[in-house]
């Protein structure tokens, strides 16, 4: 569902990516970890067609990121770590103005709308404009555009940042009913215990390297993840 191979960002002279390689299949959660500055968030940010990058290619579904960007944002819900959305609109204004990018029916818009914010427990908020909301209460409207248009990969970048108990409690749920009904999703994590109990497969990036990736079985083996990540870094 998403193949990144050989990926480089450089910044200047600084390499944020470096030479990477990661395979996200169909129906996986897959947790990506690293230091403050490894370079997540532009891996992320390329694999969404929103930063141009300097080697490499990467695939959504088969489809090159580079060659048809629209092809691949048609089939990504993207993330981001800090939601950064229209404060001039609604909240319901935005659903609406996403379900309209992804052209989805009046019927099954308001379906999904009315699950989610119930989920999250935002249906009162919608009516108000987005200036006025909370950092959680940004994110829980980010998620929910997410899914109004059921997309087949959901990158997020630090998802459970700024969510209480409740909010994260469902996502979490969320994201394993989305891998079972066959989408996939990649995010990046700081809470290695979340990432435990929910990834299928992880990589740990190190500096722009991927250092290990595998089955969470395989990188922790009968350690916990928060140990194989600190002696890596080390
Ligand atoms: N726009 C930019 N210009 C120059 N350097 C940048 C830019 N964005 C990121 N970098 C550098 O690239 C490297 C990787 O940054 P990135 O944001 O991808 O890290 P990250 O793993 O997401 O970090 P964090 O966990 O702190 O969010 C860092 O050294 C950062 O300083």
């Amino acid at each position: 569902m998403l193949k990144i191979e050989g990926l480089t960002k450089v910044y200047g002279d600084k390499k944020a990516v470096d030479n990477l390689d990661l395979h996200i299949q169909k129906g996986e959660i897959y947790g990506f970890i690293g230091h403050n500055g490894a370079g997540k968030t532009t891996t992320i940010k390329a694999c969404c067609g929103i930063l141009d990058f300097d080697q490499g290619n990467i695939y959504v579904d088969g489809i090159n990121i580079k060659k048809d960007p629209l092809g691949c944002k048609s089939k990504i819900a993207y993330i981001p770590d800090n939601p950064d959305l229209y404060n001039f609109m609604t909240g319901i204004q935005y659903l609406n103005f996403i379900a309209d990018i992804f052209q989805i029916s009046k019927e099954i818009r308001k379906e999904r709308i009315e699950k989610y914010a119930q989920m999250f427990e935002i249906q009162k908020d919608l009516a108000s404009y987005i200036s006025t909301y909370s950092h959680g209460m940004k994110q829980k409207l980010a998620i929910i555009s997410a899914l109004v248009h059921d997309p087949k990969l959901i990158i997020m970048d630090e998802p459970f940042v700024g969510l209480d108990p409740k909010a994260s409690f469902q996502l979490k749920n969320l994201m394993k009913e989305m891998c079972l009904k066959g989408s996939s999703i990649f995010f990046s994590t700081h809470v290695l215990e979340v990432a435990e109990k929910l990834c299928d497969k992880v990589a740990i990036i190190k500096n722009g390297k991927r250092i290990v990736s595998g089955t969470m079985e395989q990188v922790k083996g009968d350690t916990s993840l928060e140990e194989v990540f600190l002696e890596l870094e080390e």
